[in-house]
């Protein structure tokens, strides 16, 4: 039985309040499923992160930051530091959201040193990858996979791979002007992401969870998560009514064990 991964990024929505009844909420509702089973976490903004720490049960709900610098400390104004946010004791940190990418033009290189800085400072590092409609129309959305793998993961060893998990979001799959891929399309891109994995950290990239992000909803996670190469799932806006949420993962789990993962 493999264990299953559902995680949310609130993006820059849901005040401190909000977070607080939203993460409690969803704390009740998915308490009795065995975290043996599943891996749930949530990325909410900065300032609702403290009060979320205080709050939550980490045990049930893992937390985590959706961006973060990757020096310690100096004259970089508007960052957030990843000795700032151990003193929160998150559990993971993201970095290469698409968008980040492409609204704030981050770079593979930055990207690269933001997961370096997160494992070496003891966190899990999400890294998010994803061709554009364009790659995708060109036919480079594989070598842009692996580019940013390549570039994303430059210096990584096979030791670090157990806090390693990636996202795959295609580009324009994401928020409300994106189409979700279909089921086969994701499941092909995760077996190019898997073997880029194999090729770059051997045997430890075997086990590294793959997550398929990009307007997952109520009526397409079964489909997804029942794809053998899906590990889990990343959602954006059919995640932040805990509801919803929990519907949808206790769906997909079934739909997950039911196709025998
Ligand atoms: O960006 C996402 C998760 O990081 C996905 O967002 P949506 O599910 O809203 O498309």
């Amino acid at each position: 039985m493999k264990k299953i991964y559902f995680g949310t990024n609130l993006k820059m929505y849901k005040d401190i309040r909000e977070t607080k009844r939203y993460l409690s909420d969803l704390e009740a509702r998915t308490r009795d499923i065995s975290r043996a089973e599943i891996e749930l976490f949530v990325l909410p903004s900065f300032t609702s992160l403290p009060d979320a720490c205080r709050n939550t049960d980490r045990r049930l709900i893992r937390l985590g930051a959706q961006n973060m610098c990757w020096e310690e400390q100096g004259q970089f104004t508007g960052e957030v530091s990843p000795l700032m946010l151990q003193e929160l004791g998150l559990d993971l940190v993201m970095a290469g959201h698409s968008e980040r990418r492409h609204v704030f033009r981050e770079t593979d290189k930055e990207e690269n040193c933001k997961v370096r800085s997160a494992l070496e400072h003891g966190f899990t590092a999400l890294l998010c990858i994803g061709e554009t409609a364009e790659e995708k129309e060109c036919g480079l959305s594989d070598a842009s996979l692996r580019g940013q793998l390549l570039a994303g993961l430059d210096g990584i060893w096979p030791g670090q791979a157990p806090d390693l998990w990636i996202a795959y979001e295609p580009v324009w799959a994401i928020g409300v002007e994106g189409v979700p891929a279909t089921a086969e399309y994701a499941a092909e891109k995760h077996r190019v992401i898997r073997c880029c994995l194999k090729a770059l950290l051997g045997e430890a990239g075997a086990q590294v969870p793959i997550l398929y992000g990009g307007s997952v909803n109520p009526d397409n996670a079964d489909e997804f998560i029942t794809c053998a190469e899906i590990d889990g799932m990343f959602v954006g806006r059919s995640a932040w009514q805990a509801q919803t949420f929990e519907k949808m993962i206790r769906s997909a789990l079934a739909a997950a064990r039911r196709a025998g993962k």
